[in-house]
Order: structure tokens, then sequence, then C-alpha cells
């Protein structure tokens, strides 16, 4: 889509706020362009002396309340016309933001944050302003225009005009040139911020990487060279922008040189009035506007087009996760996969080949594996992050993309090992996926995560804000937050990817034992745990090991363990080690 069709299209739907700015905008030129044509009869009434000193007062006196009106035009149809122009801004950035959270996990792998950012702030910004300033600018602009050259011609003195207007069609070529070049220097600029953007995100993720490895110099000089490509870029855009002025500061000296030559000469011979040439070069003054809100509209346009160009693509770009499923509640029944294979985009090797299991509900199932195994990957196709390229994936019969997504989503509650914290309170945090829960249903889900203890220690126990400007939690505690929030969601099936392996094994088994507390209250809720450590699924009523994306051995702990396989040997081993640290 162009940027005309985007911004007409959103004038269509807001024309009621459209056609009121356009309203004022006609009476304000219109009292613009009267004012001259009076001064110039007044002065033709003073020089005559036939213009009384109470007229005169009248006069100016009408002069003040034509000044106020177009102030108060002027106010008015400014606030409206922004007004609908930021609509415009809010309705992309919805939009924007409504694509990418429906975007799978695979679109932000290939997409940079700081990128994403400066569409979502600047680029945005860019449109919104040709939606609205250049709208105004180009409508105010043509107005006038029109307006001034009609009485110009019509009302002073037709030859003059056409001599007058001689060197404005060269104008109008070099505006056309020097907008092109605005347009593609704006693309350069933009795309040079989102690259600053990208790096002053990356360093500040990693900032501490950053430090460990002594790098912040060449992170400083990086960002420095950056900044400077993308200050020459605006620098540029600025250089084009400023061309307009004296392209149209030449167009008007040309053509008051023209008007004082000719007029003077129809003045001596009684052609023309003090007054109307007055008047005239008063229009002429009046042109100032129009070209300036040319120039200023070109280059609004020349930046939103290329914003536009930057957003489009992400606005279109499918989902990497579609949602064409219409079931809106999960069938009873086993989760099944039949046959599952997936590979990653680029990649040679299969992370999945053909898996096959079955979790009845209710049911715990312990997934382990060494690393690397395909464990995490094999949650994520359940979680539909994922979409199987090989078998099928079933929920109580029925296939996991026939559900909606938000059903999907609504049931299961996943905890991965490095759970992500907000900017909020520890209540808040733990209360996101119901933010009605009781703070007593928060901490009985935070008792259930062994994580109550901790936070009443804390100042401000549960109104304790973490994240960047709150405290640091610990990984541990960072997982059993995560892990109470997942409780307190009370999904069908709840999926823990390693979200146990920064807590000692005491905390675990007390984790473990309160989950299967929770089962028997409320059954049918199954769980997955994937684990490095075996002891967190040694109590699972099935245990998948899965070696290089394929299911090596499948059964319960004590099966695994008189298989003598992979299991066996890996229990053995971490048995030892358990009593050795502890000894
Ligand atoms: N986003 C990705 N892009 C490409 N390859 C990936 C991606 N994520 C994982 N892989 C690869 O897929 C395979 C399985 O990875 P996965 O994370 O599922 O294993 P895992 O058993 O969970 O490992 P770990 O126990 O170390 O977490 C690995 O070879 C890994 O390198």
């Amino acid at each position: 889509m162009g940027l005309s069709t985007l911004v007409f299209g959103f004038v269509r739907r807001h024309w009621g706020a459209y056609a009121a700015s356009a309203l004022m905008l006609i009476g304000v030129a219109a009292l613009t362009v009267w004012v001259p044509r009076k001064i110039g009869n007044m002065i033709d009434g003073m020089a005559a002396r036939t213009m009384s000193q109470d007229q005169l007062l009248a006069e100016i006196a009408q002069l003040i309340a034509i000044g106020v009106a177009i102030y108060v035009l002027r106010v008015n149809w400014r606030m409206r016309l922004y007004a609908a122009a930021y609509q415009l801004g809010l309705e992309l950035r919805a939009r924007f933001y409504a694509r990418l959270s429906n975007q799978g996990a695979s679109f932000f792998q290939q997409q940079r944050t700081g990128d994403l950012m400066a569409l979502a702030t600047n680029d945005i910004d860019a449109i919104e302003m040709a939606a609205g300033e250049a709208m105004l600018a180009g409508f105010d602009g043509t107005l006038t225009l029109v307006m001034v050259l009609g009485i110009m011609m019509l009302g002073v003195d037709l030859r003059l005009s056409l001599v007058a207007l001689l060197p404005f069609p060269l104008m109008a070529y070099a505006f056309w040139r020097i907008s092109s070049h605005i347009h593609s220097a704006s693309s350069d600029s933009l795309n040079r911020f989102a690259a600053l953007n990208n790096h002053v995100q990356e360093s500040l993720s990693g900032v501490r990487t950053l430090r460990a490895l002594g790098l912040e110099q060449r992170s400083a000089a990086r960002f420095g060279e950056l900044a400077g490509q993308a200050a020459d870029a605006s620098d540029a855009v600025q250089k084009w922008e400023a061309a307009y002025e004296p392209a149209f500061g030449l167009t008007l000296t040309a053509a008051g040189v023209l008007t004082l030559g000719l007029g003077g000469y129809l003045v001596w011979h009684n052609e023309l009035t003090i007054g109307a040439l007055t008047s005239f070069t008063m229009y002429l003054g009046q042109l100032i506007w129009p070209m300036f809100a040319a120039g200023w509209v070109l280059s609004l346009i020349g930046r939103g087009r290329a914003a536009l160009a930057r957003l489009q693509p992400m606005l279109d770009a499918p989902l990497s996760i579609d949602d064409h499923g219409t079931l809106e509640q999960i069938a009873p029944g086993p989760l099944a996969l039949r046959g599952v294979g997936y590979a990653y985009p680029n990649q040679d090797a299969a992370a999945l080949k053909d898996v096959s299991l079955t979790l009845a509900p209710g049911q715990t199932l312990g997934l382990v594996g060494p690393t690397g195994a395909g464990k995490s990957t094999l949650l994520r196709v359940l979680l539909r992050q994922l979409t199987a390229q090989h078998g099928e994936a079933t929920w109580g019969g029925h296939p996991l993309d026939a559900y909606a997504l938000a059903t999907l989503r609504g049931a299961q509650s996943w905890v991965p090992q490095e759970p992500f914290l907000f900017s909020a309170t520890l209540a808040e945090n733990i209360a996101l996926a119901r933010p009605d829960a009781t703070r007593a249903e928060i901490e009985q889900a935070a008792t259930m995560a062994a994580i109550h203890d901790d936070i009443t220690r804390f100042p401000q126990g549960y109104d304790t804000p973490v994240g960047e400007r709150g405290i640091t939690l610990s990984g541990g505690q960072r997982q059993r937050v995560a892990i109470a929030r997942a409780l307190l969601a009370d999904s069908a099936l709840l999926l823990l990817d390693d979200a146990l392996s920064a807590v000692d094994t005491g905390t675990e088994t007390r984790i473990l034992g309160h989950l299967q507390t929770l089962r028997r209250q409320r059954p049918g809720r199954s769980v997955i745990i994937a684990s490095h450590r075996l002891s967190a699924v040694a109590g699972a009523d099935l245990i998948v090991v899965l070696r290089e994306g394929r299911v090596s051995e499948s059964g319960t702990h004590d099966q695994l363990v008189a298989l003598g396989g992979w299991y066996a040997a890996q229990w053995r081993y971490q048995q030892l080690e358990a009593s050795l640290d502890a000894s």
C-alpha cells in the first residue's frame, strides 16, 4: 500500500475532523487574502483624501477583528487535524503491535529488536507527520496559492501577474528535484537510526557480557561510528531541506523585481494605482507560505514514504504461526505426538525425528536427554511456537492447529529455563496471566513454588518491584517466581523447560511434592518436565529419553533403570555426584 492510499483511506474514515479543519482553513485563507485588498483600498482612500478619520478607525478595527478571527480559526484547525493524525499513529502502532504479537519465534529470530523499536517509534512518527502536518500544509498552501493567484490576476492586474509569475515554473522544477533527493536521504537516515537503535539495545541487554570481556571501549567506538553515520544521514536530509528556502527566496526576489519594474511602469502611465501596487506586492509576499508549504509537504511526504516502505513489509510479513484454528475449548483426551519431525530453518540436521508419545490427562511426563537432544524443541512444538514439518501433534484427538491460538495458549503454562520478569512488583509478575487474582491466591501459588519465604524477606514483600528499576533476583528466585506465575494460571498443561535448573535439590523436591499435591486436588491437569537433573523426573508417570532428536528410551523410572541404557548410566552418575556433594 502506498502512502497516499494509506493516508486517504484514513481521511475517508475520519472525514468529519478533516472536513471541519478544511472549512476553517477556507475561512482563514479567505480572510488572509482579503487583508491586502483592504489595505490597498485604505491607501488609495488616504492618498485621494476621500477617507474620513472615523472611516479609517473603523477599517483598523475591522483589521484587528480579522486578525483575532484568523488566530482562533488557526488554533482550532490545528488541534482537530493533529488529533486526527495522532489517531493514525495510534492505529498504525496498534496494527504493528498486534502483528508482532501474533508472530512466532522464527520471526523474532530473523528480526532485530532495535529495528522493530525504531519502526514502532521513529518510522510511525514520520507517517503520522505525513498524515497531519503534510495534509494541513498541503491543503492550506494550495488553497492560499489558488486564492492569492486568483485575486492577483482577476482582482488586481492580469498582465502584472503573468509577468511576476514567470520565475515560478523554474522553482517547481527545483522543488521536484530536491524532493526526490529527500526521499532517498530519508530512507538512509531511517535505516541508520534503526542500526543505532539496535546497537544500543544489544549493548544494554548484554552489558554484563561486554564488561566481562572488556569490550566496553570497542562497543563505545562502534556506537560513536553508528551515531556519526546516523548524524551524517540526517544532516544530508537537512541539507536537502535547506535547499528549498534559497529556491523560493530566489524566485520571490525575481518576481519582486519584475513586479516593481512593470508595476512602476503601469503606475507611471496611470494604469494602476499605488494602492493596487501595494496590494499586489503584499500578495506576492503571501505566496511565501504556499511556496514554503510546498517544500515542507514534499519533504514530509518523502520521509513518510520512506518510513512506510520500511514498515509495510513488517505489517505484511506472513505469520510464522498461522491462527486459523476454530476450536475454542480443549477436547478431553490425551496429548499425542505421532512421528513428529522438525528441522530449524537453515539447519542440516533435524532437531526432532519421528517422535511419538502419548500423555494422558492428569499424567506427568519427564523429558530427558543430553544437551541439544531436542527437549526444548519438542516443548516448543507442543506450545505451537514451532509447527512440526512431519507427523502430527494432537490434543483431545484434534490437531494442535485446529485450536484457536488463544485457546491453546490459555490451556498451557510454560516456564522456560530463563524466564522473563517484567518491570513490575513481584505480585504483579506472579499474577500476569490472572490479573484478577487475590493476594491470598498469589501467596498460595508462591508457597507452592517455594518462593513465599524469600518474598516475605524483601523490604516491601510482594510489593517489591523487580526488573530494571527494582531488586535483582537470583536465577533460582526468578525461576520460582515464574513457576508461581504458571501455577496461578492453573492451566490444563504445565510445561517446565529445565525450570528448576537453578534451584537446589532440596527446594526442587519440595516444589515437585507440591505439584503432586496440586495434581491430586485438581485431577486432569498434566505436567511435562524437561530436565537435565533426573531427580526432577524420577516420579513421573512416563519418562522419555531423547537423543539427537529421537526417542531412544521410554518408560517409568524403574523400567529405565532396569533397562541399563543412557538413563540408567546417567542416574547412577547423578546419584554418585549427589552423594559426593553431600559428604
Ligand atoms: N533457534 C534455533 N535455530 C537453529 N537451531 C536450533 C535452534 N534452537 C535449537 N536449535 C538446535 O536444535 C537442536 C535441539 O535443541 P534443543 O534446544 O531443543 O535441545 P535441548 O535438548 O533442549 O538442549 P538443552 O538441554 O541444552 O536445553 C540443537 O542441535 C540446537 O542446536
